[in-house]
């Protein structure tokens, strides 16, 4: 069975107190949590501060980062490279984030360079994939999401997506208060999961699909009741440690559940 994953992306938000707040805060609340892996993706700027809490509470949180360069080094101003997040010590790297491809303009070929980097340095893609409210409504969500992972699976063949994770997150249910409900995360969650079984019926069982669209701890549960919800991949309540922590303490129980109903 999928071991759950809950990420936080704080997105741009952060102070150099509040990345040490936060920490200790989460490292403390989260000490005897068990059942589900968690990530914190803060600012770039912020990576090595946050691994220095990190390590003074001996946690086993892991640390992500939101975005990477397609070069590995060079006269590009301003970028981060795959190398040096691995240096860091970030494991988990969000790319394909519709705030990426809306604000950023970044295209499908972007992100597949994007991917094709991180799996070269040995770090884990957390692929975002997922529709417009427009794209919703005409009914496009399957073609989208099969669209953004046609791109990986064309360049780089199914077998790049061994060890790495997809976020499903709609883009009206982000930031919007108004999240996907669970059955119809579920379906597109089975259709993306069917999608690549397709190709490899192994990769597809194995990979981790998690959701993202104001996931709260008032959703989570039943979010995470859904079977091939295998987590979360959480913004705005992932800024507060209380908020953050009832959302991965859901994920451990939901999939504890499913596990015990499968058993008897
Ligand atoms: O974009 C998201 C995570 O990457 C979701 O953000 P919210 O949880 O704030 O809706």
């Amino acid at each position: 069975m999928r071991h759950p994953l809950v990420i936080g992306n704080w997105k741009l938000n952060g102070s150099t107190e509040m990345v040490k707040e936060l920490i200790v805060a989460l490292c403390n609340k989260l000490s005897n949590v068990i059942g589900c892996d968690v990530v914190i993706a803060p600012p770039v700027v912020y990576l090595d501060l946050a691994k220095h809490h990190l390590g003074i509470s001996n946690s086993n949180l892991t640390l992500g980062a939101q975005n990477v360069d397609t070069n590995i080094a060079g006269a590009f101003t301003g970028e981060v490279s795959a190398s040096m997040l691995k240096d860091i010590g970030a494991k988990y790297i969000i790319i394909g984030h519709s705030e990426r491809r809306t604000y950023h303009k970044e295209s499908d070929d972007n992100i597949v360079k994007k991917f094709t980097v991180l799996k070269l340095t040995g770090l884990i893609p957390i692929l975002c994939i997922g529709e417009s409210e427009a794209e919703n409504q005409d009914g496009k969500t399957e073609s989208v999401c099969a669209r953004q992972l046609d791109a990986v699976i064309n360049h780089l063949g199914v077998q790049a997506l061994e060890n790495c994770v997809i976020a499903y997150e709609p883009i009206w249910a982000i930031g919007t208060g108004k999240s996907a409900k669970p059955t119809q995360v579920q379906a597109v969650h089975k259709f993306i999961r069917g999608y690549i079984a397709k190709h490899n019926v192994e990769i597809a069982e194995n990979i981790i699909i998690l959701y993202g669209g104001s996931v709260n701890p008032s959703n989570a549960t039943e979010l995470f009741t859904q079977l091939d919800i295998d987590g979360a991949l959480v913004g705005g309540a992932s800024l507060m440690a209380d908020t953050f922590v009832l959302i991965v303490k859901a994920a451990a129980q939901a999939k504890q559940n499913l596990r015990s109903a499968a058993l008897t």
